[in-house]
C-alpha cells in the first residue's frame, strides 16, 4: 500500500506497514518522523472497495449497469485543484472515461457547487462524445443542465447577494486581505484564500466576518478548500442526491467527492442504503481535506486516481479487464 502525507507543508510519499486488528482498527508506523504532529495522512486504497457495502454495490453495478447512477463532484474530483477557479478543467482522462461510461450506465450526473453554466463549460460536457443523457446539478442542486436538448434551469439569485457583493471588498480590505479572490457565482459569492501568502490563516481570520455578513444578508456559509462561500440556505448536495436518485429510478449509486460540501451527499447515500438502494462512496483524496475518508468505501488518489478508476470500471463493463 502507498501513503501520501503532508509533513511541514511538503507532500511526501512512502511505503508503509499497516496492521489491522479484528475490529478493523488500523495502526501504522513511519520511520524518521513523529506521525502525530503536523502530519496529515492520506490513505490511498487500491481499486477495490474496502467495505462490504461498497464491494456489494460494485458487484451490482457490474451486473446491472443500466440501473446504476454515477454521480460526481467537479472540483477536486473530476477537475484537479488549481489556484484560479476560472482556469480549472476536467482531467482529460476523466472526460474520456465518462464518454465511455455514458452508454454503459443508466445515468451520469455531476453535482457541484459551481454555477451550472460554468461547470458545463469548464467540463466540456456539451461537446463530449457519449454524454447525451448527462445531467449537471449546479450551485448544490439549485441549477440544472440536461445534455438532452441542451436545457438549462436557472432560478433567480436570492435577495441578499447584491448586498454581499457590495460589502465584501470593504470587508476584505479592512482585514488586510484585499488580495483574496472573489468569485461571483451569480446566486452565491465565494472568497478564495488560495494564492495568498498564508491561505490557511487567512481562511481562519475570515470565518467570523464572513459568517456575520452572511447572517446579516439572510444567507449561509459553505466552507471548502481555502474558500468561504456565501449562498442561500435550503438545499445541499444531499437533497440534490436524493431527488436525482428518485427521478432516475436508480437502484445503485456511485458517488465520488473530495470536500466538505460533498458530505451531505455521502450521508444521503448512507441513508439510501438503509432504504434498499446500493451505494458506493468514493473519496478523491488530497492532503487538504480528509473529512470524507472515514465514510468512503474507496479512497482514490485525487482526480488522477478517479479518472483511472472510471476507465477501469468501463473496462470491466466491456469485458476488457485483465
Ligand atoms: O462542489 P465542487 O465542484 O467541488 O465545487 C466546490 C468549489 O470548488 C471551487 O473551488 C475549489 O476549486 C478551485 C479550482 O481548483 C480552487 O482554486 C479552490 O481553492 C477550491 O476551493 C469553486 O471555485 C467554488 O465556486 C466551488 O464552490
Amino acid at each position: 500500500m502507498c501513503l501520501r502525507y503532508d509533513h511541514d507543508s511538503t507532500v511526501r510519499q512512502s511505503a508503509f506497514d499497516l496492521w489491522t486488528n479484528s475490529s478493523g482498527i488500523s495502526t501504522l508506523g513511519l520511520d524518521g518522523i513523529h506521525p502525530w504532529r503536523s502530519v496529515r495522512l492520506v490513505f490511498v486504497s487500491d481499486t477495490q472497495p474496502i467495505s462490504e457495502a461498497g464491494r456489494a454495490a460494485l458487484q451490482v453495478v457490474l451486473a446491472h449497469p443500466d440501473q446504476t447512477m454515477l454521480a460526481l463532484d467537479f472540483d477536486g474530483t473530476l477537475a484537479p485543484i488549481v489556484d484560479d477557479p476560472a482556469l480549472a478543467h476536467v482531467d482529460p482522462d476523466a472526460l474520456s472515461a465518462l464518454s465511455r461510461l455514458g452508454s454503459l450506465l443508466g445515468s451520469i450526473v455531476v453535482i457541484t457547487g459551481r454555477p451550472v453554466r460554468t461547470a458545463v463549460r469548464l467540463g466540456g460536457f456539451g461537446e463530449a462524445e457519449g454524454l447525451r443523457s448527462m445531467t449537471v446539478l449546479g450551485q448544490y442542486g439549485v441549477e440544472r443542465w440536461d445534455a438532452d436538448g441542451d436545457h438549462y434551469d436557472l432560478p433567480p439569485a436570492p435577495p441578499g447577494i447584491a448586498q454581499v457583493n457590495e460589502e465584501l471588498p470593504g470587508l476584505l480590505a479592512g482585514l488586510g486581505l484585499a488580495g483574496s479572490r472573489i468569485e461571483d457565482k451569480g446566486r452565491a459569492v465565494a472568497v478564495h484564500t488560495r494564492g495568498l501568502a498564508d491561505p490557511a490563516s487567512a481562511f481562519d481570520r475570515l470565518a467570523e466576518p464572513i459568517r456575520e455578513l452572511a447572517l446579516r444578508c439572510g444567507l449561509t456559509v459553505e466552507p471548502g478548500k481555502n474558500v468561504w462561500e456565501i449562498r442561500a440556505t435550503g438545499i445541499d448536495k444531499g437533497d440534490a442526491m436524493r431527488a436525482i436518485v428518485a427521478e432516475k429510478d436508480a437502484q445503485t449509486v456511485i458517488f465520488a467527492g473530495d470536500d466538505l460540501g460533498d458530505l451531505p451527499a455521502f450521508e444521503a447515500v448512507e441513508q439510501l442504503r438503509t432504504e434498499g438502494i446500493r451505494g458506493l462512496l468514493i473519496c478523491s483524496a488530497s492532503h487538504e481535506e480528509d473529512a470524507l475518508t472515514e465514510h468512503a468505501d474507496l479512497v482514490l488518489d485525487g482526480p488522477t486516481g478517479v479518472a483511472a478508476w472510471l476507465h477501469q470500471l468501463a473496462d470491466r463493463l466491456t469485458g476488457n479487464y485483465g
